[in-house]
């Protein structure tokens, strides 16, 4: 029989060729492959929130294999000594049995607590980067909104996680959950009754916790990543100024190879990171905690850490009864519904707040830096403070019991701060800002410093100032004020002894650029 040689080199072209005259995917695959991503370190935020999410994908499905949600009670007799024979809700048992008789069980449970915690910091960071640069701005305001809803599907999520051990923390968790649902007016007992199935703690809610945190919000939340990255795909990324880049191009480094072999390497990064994590720092030990029991409440029950900053604003409100259509509305109500009812609504309105505000309707596909839009950075600076003294706040007794502080003293001081230190931050950040663009004149003008002293016919001592750009004909070097490059020292630590010098000098704001809505061009950075 005659043997047909094959080529193996015209294989894969002939492959490809077979498969796209049945699926013809070959002309949208190579735009994709095609497509310029722009690179800095501050997009490696999103993409650190992304690969955590994967990371929380897999260990959770391994946790999901070995772990109970039922509240039947049984009796432990696991390899953890001190619990031997103590009764307990299977969950508690199953949990312990992923910590100490699963193989890889621990290390597991940690890792996908600690992967929890990074995934809700990166999103945290990843949102002032958003904010603080204007990337939120016409057209990615949808993308801003998807965003904030996983913001608080994320947090919803953790909240169930760490609610599904039934460990003790996880129990006074639950049962403060069920008072603030209690706290809300005319539908708030139908409301618990219907989630517990009766009075707290009641019988079937880690089952539907479960079904919540296992299903339903992890479906909802992939398939919010996935529209949120194909709308960065779509509307392309945003960029720093800088040579070459405009607002009708983007300019950096094609999806194939280089931009998916370096989204690769970082992949691995951060899962090691997390593996290297769980494998040796402990977390969320339910074992020294106990099983949960109603009457019994720990003192020093702290959160995770995202959820710190509601259990603060708890601890500061007042115990104030206000009458409402001759109704009292419990305190817990303002606090706990009200005050995350705003941190929802507000952000997500802001795009088209600022909007109308500084008059800027056009479309922006180039970041501006946070100096640049001083009132905008002032602002950023106050939520950061007003989220700060939260989070503080939710552990106010752990302060006050390790430096010996009275905790009235701390709620107090909790209480004064809320109201003077956001506004102190936002004065701050803006008067930084307008110092650091000051500077930025100065160095435009002047040139940058050189350390060089040199002394006039005169006797008089000027420092040499070397100039960004050679001067023309005339003496002036003149450059735009949006989007040009100022030397990376003066960006550092150089740049502080200016900006706190423009501090208390009057700036002229520059008027915000306007431009024609056109389609971008795809450039890239003469890489490969
Ligand atoms: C954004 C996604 C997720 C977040 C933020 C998250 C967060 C958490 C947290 C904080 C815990 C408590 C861990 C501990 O006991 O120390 C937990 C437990 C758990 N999670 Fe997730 N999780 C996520 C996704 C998932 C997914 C997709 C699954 C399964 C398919 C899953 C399954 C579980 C299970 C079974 C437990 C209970 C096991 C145990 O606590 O020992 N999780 N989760
Ligand atoms: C599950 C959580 C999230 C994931 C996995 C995620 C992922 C990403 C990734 C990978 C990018 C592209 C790279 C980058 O610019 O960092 C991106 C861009 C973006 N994200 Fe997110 N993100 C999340 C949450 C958020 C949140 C909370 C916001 C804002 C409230 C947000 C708003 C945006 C916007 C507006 C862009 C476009 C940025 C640009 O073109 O400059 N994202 N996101």
């Amino acid at each position: 029989m005659k043997r047909r040689k094959v080529d193996l080199k015209a294989l894969p072209g002939k492959t490809a060729q077979e498969v796209d005259t049945r699926l013809p995917v070959a002309t949208p695959l190579r735009g994709m492959l095609n497509k310029v991503f722009p690179d800095h370190w501050s997009f490696l935020l999103g993409e650190i929130a992304l690969f955590s999410f994967i990371i929380l994908l897999l260990t959770g499905t391994f946790l999901a294999l070995f772990f109970e949600p039922s509240l039947q009670e049984v009796h432990y007799d696991g390899s953890y000594l001190p619990l031997q024979g103590v009764g307990m809700s299977r969950a508690y048992e199953t949990a312990l049995d992923l910590s100490f008789d699963v193989r890889g069980g621990l290390i597991m449970r940690q890792m996908h607590h600690w992967a929890a915690l990074l995934f809700m910091a990166a999103i945290v960071v990843h949102m002032f980067r958003i904010f603080m640069t204007g990337a939120f701005r016409k057209p990615r305001e949808l993308n801003w909104i998807i965003g904030l809803s996983m913001f608080w599907l994320g947090f919803t999520e953790g909240f169930a996680g760490y609610s599904l051990p039934d460990d003790a923390l996880s129990g006074t968790g639950l049962r403060i959950a069920s008072a603030i649902m209690l706290s809300i007016p005319v539908i708030g007992s139908w409301v618990t009754t219907s989630l517990f199935g009766g009075e707290f703690p009641g019988e079937i809610i880690l089952s539907r916790l479960y079904i919540l945190h296992v299903f339903l919000l992890p479906l909802i939340l992939l398939a919010l990543v996935s529209i949120h990255l194909g709308l960065v795909f779509v509307q392309k990324h945003t960029q720093w100024p800088g040579p070459g880049r405009t607002n009708k191009n983007v300019v950096g480094e094609r999806f194939v190879p280089r931009y998916v072999i370096k989204q690769g390497g970082f992949f691995m990064l951060v899962f090691a990171v997390i593996a290297l994590m769980g494998g040796l720092f402990q977390i969320n030990p339910i074992w020294l905690f106990g099983p949960y029991e109603a009457a019994v409440v720990s003192a020093g029950s702290q959160p995770d850490w995202y959820v710190m900053f509601l259990d603060g604003s708890t601890r500061l409100m007042p115990a104030w009864d206000i009458r409402v259509l001759g109704y009292n509305i419990p305190p817990l109500f303002w606090p706990t519904v009200v005050l995350p009812g705003i941190l929802s609504v507000l952000p997500m309105a802001y795009p088209w707040i600022e909007r109308r505000w500084k008059k800027d309707y056009a479309s922006h596909n180039l970041l501006q830096r946070p100096r640049d839009v001083p009132d905008r950075t002032g602002l950023a600076a106050m939520a950061l403070a007003f989220y700060l003294v939260l989070t503080i706040s939710g552990g106010n007794d752990i302060v006050a019991d390790k430096f010996h502080i009275s905790l009235n003293a701390m709620t107090w001081a909790g209480r004064i701060g809320i109201l003077i230190l956001p506004p102190l931050a936002y004065y701050f950040a803006r008067r930084l800002s307008l110092g650091l663009q000051q500077h930025d004149r100065e160095v435009l003008a002047h040139g940058v410093e050189t350390g060089i002293i040199k002394r006039l016919p005169d006797g008089r001592f000027v420092e040499v100032h070397q100039p960004l750009v050679a001067p023309d004909e005339h003496g002036h070097t003149d450059l735009p004020y949006v989007g040009w490059t100022v030397p990376k020292k003066m960006n550092r630590l150089g740049a502080l002894g200016p900006a706190v010098r423009g501090f208390f000098r009057p700036i002229e704001q520059p008027a915000p650029p306007q431009q024609e809505e056109q389609p971008r061009e795809e450039v890239t950075s003469g890489k490969p």
